[in-house]
């Protein structure tokens, strides 16, 4: 199985990849992986859903609701960043910006002058290091090799740091086998109680929801879009008739059903 993630060599999401594809190819964004199972050149695309101190990583969110494919499993690892550079005399620090956003109070007590720029990946911003001695990547240890010193280790402002990546697949990997499913409601309306009627196709039948986010439609101002995970398989009839009720009442606009899936821990 080939798979394409957020490259270059070296982020969180190739070490997320490896756990799923002997063959891991790169882009550099979230959107372009996407594109790129979704034109069927890549059998599987790795993308960061949501972390535990940054929250949703919301190009994911979008690039999911704009395209038509299956999530076909989630890999969920701890994220340890390190600050890695050529010497301790360095003026910017480069990373993703969900990892600078990580550190935040880290870099605010222990390097306040020094700037901060966002780049495409953690691997991206310990190029730069590489490349520039007034460079400072933040990413995972291992990509200091030879030439990088680890100036600071375990940088990330709480202990517990972890970051979910969903597994996407064509249309035809959907599958309603799996502990859990993610689907994209538009309702296309906007009246009292409508975000209590969608919930409660899912309270009434006693099915948890682990995640609901909401995201603007784009098509105009106050008008959203929904992402649930929900604690339940496809397969599950009263999953099944949920979704049956959810599609009632967002029948002005559309639903997207990404599949069910089941979730996958990564250590290392
Ligand atoms: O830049 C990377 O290394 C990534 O894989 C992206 C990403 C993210 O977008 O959340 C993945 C895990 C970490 O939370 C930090 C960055």
């Amino acid at each position: 199985m080939n798979a394409v993630t957020l490259g270059p060599a070296g982020t969180y999401s190739h070490r997320a990849a490896r756990a799923v594809a002997a063959e891991v190819s790169f882009r550099e964004s979230v959107t372009a992986i996407v594109d790129a199972v979704a034109s069927g050149e890549f059998e599987r695309g790795v993308v960061p859903i949501e972390n535990s101190i940054e929250g949703s990583v919301s190009e994911s969110l979008d690039a999911l609701a704009d395209h038509d494919v299956a999530v076909t499993r989630e890999v969920v690892t701890p994220i340890r960043h390190a600050l890695l550079a050529q010497s301790p005399e360095f003026e910017l620090v480069a990373s993703h910006s969900q990892a600078l956003a990580q550190c935040r109070n880290w870099l605010e007590a222990n390097h306040p002058d020094a700037a901060l720029e966002a780049v495409a990946s953690t691997a991206r911003g310990v190029e730069r290091a590489r490349e520039d001695a007034r460079v400072a990547g933040i990413g995972h240890p291992d990509n200091a090799g030879d030439d990088l010193e680890i100036l600071a280790a375990d940088i990330q402002d709480r202990t517990s740091n972890a970051t979910r990546f969903l597994v996407v697949g064509p249309e035809s990997a959907r599958s309603d086998a799996g502990g859990k499913t993610t689907l994209i409601v538009y309702p296309n309306a906007n009246y009292p109680g409508l975000l209590l009627e969608l919930l409660e196709a899912f309270a009434d039948r006693n099915l948890n929801l682990s995640r609901i986010e909401s995201r603007p439609s784009g098509e105009r101002l106050g008008d959203y879009l929904f992402h649930f995970d929900v604690d339940a398989g496809l397969y599950e009839d009263h999953m099944a008739k949920a979704v049956e009720d959810v599609e009632a009442i967002a029948d002005k606009g559309w639903v997207r059903v990404l599949g069910s899936y089941d979730t996958e821990h990564v250590l290392e």
